[in-house]
């Protein structure tokens, strides 16, 4: 079996070149950038004023001075400046050549046209001109944008930006013990949890997620499905990948042509993960079990989707202190639910007695994934491990 971090390399292996589109900026929260934007002008684009006063030649100072105009946001003055007078000017507005300070109103005193000023201090009060960005710089942050980025965009005067595609994922569960939230189960049925839980991790990470009709345990109900998914950038199966009678995924999504790039990994839970891709969908095949599901979307699904859009793939693993004892690992990394509880210099970790992959309870209770390596020796109280937060 391959290790977690050989399969991570895998399935990013499948993310193939980024798909672009071009948006309106207005569509643009948390989408990723594919191409830079350049600022179709300067900003600010000339010397602005920072507050409402007056403008005024510093040497002259305290005055008395005379005012021979006014400049307003949107409304400069055209005016040229002498010795001894200034003009009266509001934020925003052009600050008119000649003039080298705003100072504020409060410390001016007026009567008719006439001012004098208290001691003003050093601060100019004036906006250089491109203080702010030039026009032509360039600008695509590695990251989703932001409500404040989409702003710039707008400032430097770019209405339409190109970014990646939001990846399409069809996700698809499978079994017939399955029914939806909200309908009476039978003898023998269950709920169908997972595919809401895939959908919404793939709907974090940017994609436009899919649910599709529950699978039921043959291979045409499963074909059928693989058909309606098949112009999916991302196919997620969930379920049936075993070595039971009626886990068929892998079966059915080989006679279909899937490539593989492997079947099982050192991992718990998770261990019976497939990925491969089938024709010009990538495939990933998760676990049935929940936690199982939700712990390789976390670890590998969201990476690829991220990697989809052409976004960094950091593995984050923090460190935290041991609450509790624990035995020595087996043969597959483990990744073990546990309370998460702050402190100083590194948090505490305490893993649940209890690590069955099919308890959701205990999942919607966890705030980290402790992650311990495969032939990890006995663990104390009080040693360094490290985790993964959920
Ligand atoms: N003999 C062996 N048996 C099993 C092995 C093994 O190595 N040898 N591996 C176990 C492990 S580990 C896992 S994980 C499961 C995974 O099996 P499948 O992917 O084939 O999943 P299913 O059998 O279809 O389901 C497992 C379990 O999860 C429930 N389930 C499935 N889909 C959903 C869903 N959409 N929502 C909620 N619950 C779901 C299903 O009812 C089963 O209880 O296999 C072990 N067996
Ligand atoms: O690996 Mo299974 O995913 O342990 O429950």
């Amino acid at each position: 079996m391959i290790t977690v971090d050989e399969a991570r390399a895998l399935v990013l292996a499948l993310a193939g070149p980024v798909q672009t589109e071009e948006i309106a900026i207005e569509d643009g929260l948390g989408r990723v950038m594919a191409a830079p934007a350049t600022a179709r002008l300067t900003q600010p684009p000339f010397n602005a004023s920072a507050m409402d006063g007056y403008a005024v030649r510093s040497g002259d100072l305290p005055g008395p001075l005379t005012v021979i105009g006014t400049a307003a946001a949107g409304a400069p003055w055209t005016g040229s400046a002498a010795p001894g007078t200034a003009v009266r000017i509001f934020t925003g507005a052009p600050v008119p050549a000649g003039y080298d300070q705003v100072v504020i109103q409060e410390i001016v005193t007026r009567e008719g046209d006439q001012i004098t000023v208290a001691p003003a201090g050093n601060n100019l009060n004036i906006r250089l001109q491109g203080n702010d960005f030039a026009e032509g710089q360039a600008f695509q942050p590695q990251r989703r944008l932001r409500a404040s980025d989409l702003a710039l965009l707008a400032a430097m005067n770019v209405p339409r930006i190109t970014v990646a595609r939001r990846p399409t994922v069809a996700v698809m569960a499978g079994g017939d013990e399955l029914v939806r939230p909200g309908e009476t189960p039978g003898p023998g049925q269950i709920i169908c949890s997972n595919d809401i839980a895939i959908a919404a991790l793939a709907r974090e990470c940017g994609a436009d997620a899919r649910i599709l009709p529950i699978a039921r345990d043959t291979e045409e109900s499963l074909r059928d499905r693989f058909n309606a998914a098949s112009d999916a950038d991302l196919i997620v199966t969930i379920g049936g990948a075993s070595v039971g009678d009626h886990d068929l995924v892998g079966r059915v999504a080989s006679e279909l042509g899937m490539a593989r790039s492997f079947y099982r990994l050192a991992m718990r839970p998770g261990k019976p993960l497939m990925a491969g891709r089938l024709m010009t969908s990538a495939m990933l095949g998760l676990p049935g079990n929940p936690v199982s599901a939700i712990t390789c979307a976390k670890l590998f699904m969201q990476p690829l989707l991220l990697a989809m859009q052409g976004l960094p793939t950091p593995f984050h693993l923090e460190d935290a202190i041991l609450a509790r004892d624990l035995p020595p690992e087996g043969d597959r990394q483990h990744y073990l639910r546990a309370a998460l509880t702050e402190a100083a210099p590194l948090p505490r970790l305490d893993p649940f007695p209890d690590q069955d992959s099919a308890r959701l309870w205990l999942l919607a209770e966890a705030d980290a994934l402790l992650m311990r390596p495969a032939h990890d020796p006995a663990r104390k109280a009080g040693e360094t491990v490290k985790f993964i937060r959920l």
